[in-house]
């Protein structure tokens, strides 16, 4: 593998005593489209700023197809950012307000005007090039910030949040057009989110972000079937999450005492030793909910008393008491797999071993 795009090595901030940003440590390859995602204040937009050149990393470096970066001012990174305020000047036409980066760096005029209209059809805006800001949408206006950005043709695309003034329809729409921007142009861009499922979407990677720290670097599909820890099991859509203790191993799977049963885990986890405590997580979609009296028995079945049922249209959510337990269970079943039980009626829910992930207490 060639050298990263962008490489972070002990990347630190900190203010005051507080560490915004620990010790991060973050290689991103040519192309990829990377996000750093999570929940307010773990630091995502710190680092972006950072790798931007817009704040001063208190320890670590930053390196740039190779090269370090840490005495560039933000213009001379070969990097572009996208802001969630567009910041576009509110007396200036769309092309004038795309080309003024150019103007301000001495682009001859043709050039500059045919790289600007260039910009502006890649966000299907070309035919409103005269207009003010104030005359486009939200949607528009935060295309015309895009523009802006990929007129310099950066090497890499920072976005911050850049969805995040938009309502729900608009921010699906345009999550779908900046992905098959990413791909047509093959620039690198890191994104960063507070919303797992725009995360999981967009991305090829996700650094999913606590604390100040990485806790879990994957595809979404690895983020989502094989968290690392409970912190992402938990934030990374939803999940049953329940503390357990180790009883032994028997083959590919570990056999764990969870509200006081005997539950088959299949074997994720490097090493486990009997007696300890750990946690499991199960997705409410990889559990099955039906009457007792039904045959066929998964690797892990458990007796419950049936509370609620939720319809969502798309699905059921079914709240289910286990037996001689005060823990619930959320099964999530389509609507027409799903049977109908009364509230207090005794159900079995059961679920694959496979299924199962069985994480660090
Ligand atoms: N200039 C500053 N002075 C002091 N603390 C700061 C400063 N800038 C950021 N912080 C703190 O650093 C932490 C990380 O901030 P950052 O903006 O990177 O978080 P974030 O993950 O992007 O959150 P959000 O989604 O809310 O923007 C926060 O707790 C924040 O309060």
């Amino acid at each position: 593998m060639g050298v990263p795009i962008v490489q972070l090595e002990n990347l630190n901030k900190t203010y005051g005593s507080f560490i915004a940003v620990n010790n991060l440590n973050l290689q991103i390859e040519h192309g990829e489209f990377l996000t750093l995602l999570g929940p307010s204040g773990c630091g995502k937009t710190t680092t972006l700023r950072m790798i931007g050149g817009f704040e001063t990393p208190t320890g670590g470096s930053i390196y740039v197809n190779g090269q370090d970066v840490k005495h560039l001012p933000p213009f001379k990174r070969d990097i572009n950012t996208v802001f969630q305020s567009y910041a576009l000047f509110p007396h200036m036409t769309l092309f004038e307000n795309v080309t003024y980066g150019l103007k301000m760096r001495k682009v001859p005029k043709v050039e500059r005007e045919q790289q600007a209209l260039e910009a502006l059809r890649r966000v299907q805006l070309e035919h409103l090039k005269d207009h003010k800001p104030r005359q486009l949408s939200g949607g528009q206006q935060q295309r015309v910030a895009l523009a802006r950005a990929l007129v310099n043709n950066p090497r890499v695309l920072l976005l911050d949040e850049p969805l995040g003034a938009l309502d729900l329809k608009l921010r699906k729409e345009m999550q779908v057009e900046l992905k098959h921007l990413h791909q047509q142009l093959g620039m690198t861009f890191i994104y960063v989110t507070h919303d797992q499922e725009e995360a999981l979407t967009m991305s090829d990677r996700v650094a999913v972000m606590n604390g100040g720290n990485i806790e879990q670097l994957s595809t979404p599909e690895e983020l989502y079937e094989v968290p690392q820890t409970r912190f992402v099991a938990d934030f990374i859509g939803d999940t049953n999450l329940y503390a357990g203790g180790v009883l032994g191993v028997e083959g590919d799977s570990v056999i764990l005492n969870l509200f006081n049963q005997r539950v088959h885990v299949q074997k994720k986890q490097a090493s486990v030793t009997p007696e300890q405590k750990v946690y499991l997580s199960i997705r409410p979609e990889r559990i099955r909910c039906s009457a007792q009296t039904d045959g066929e028995v998964a690797d892990n079945q458990l007796t419950g008393i049936f509370e609620e049922r939720v319809y969502v249209g798309s699905f059921v959510r079914q709240i289910i008491r286990v037996c001689e337990s005060d823990e619930r269970i959320t099964v999530l079943e389509t609507a027409h797999q799903c049977q109908h039980f009364t509230p207090g009626e005794r159900v079995a829910i059961s679920w694959e071993g496979a299924h199962g992930v069985l994480l660090p207490a």
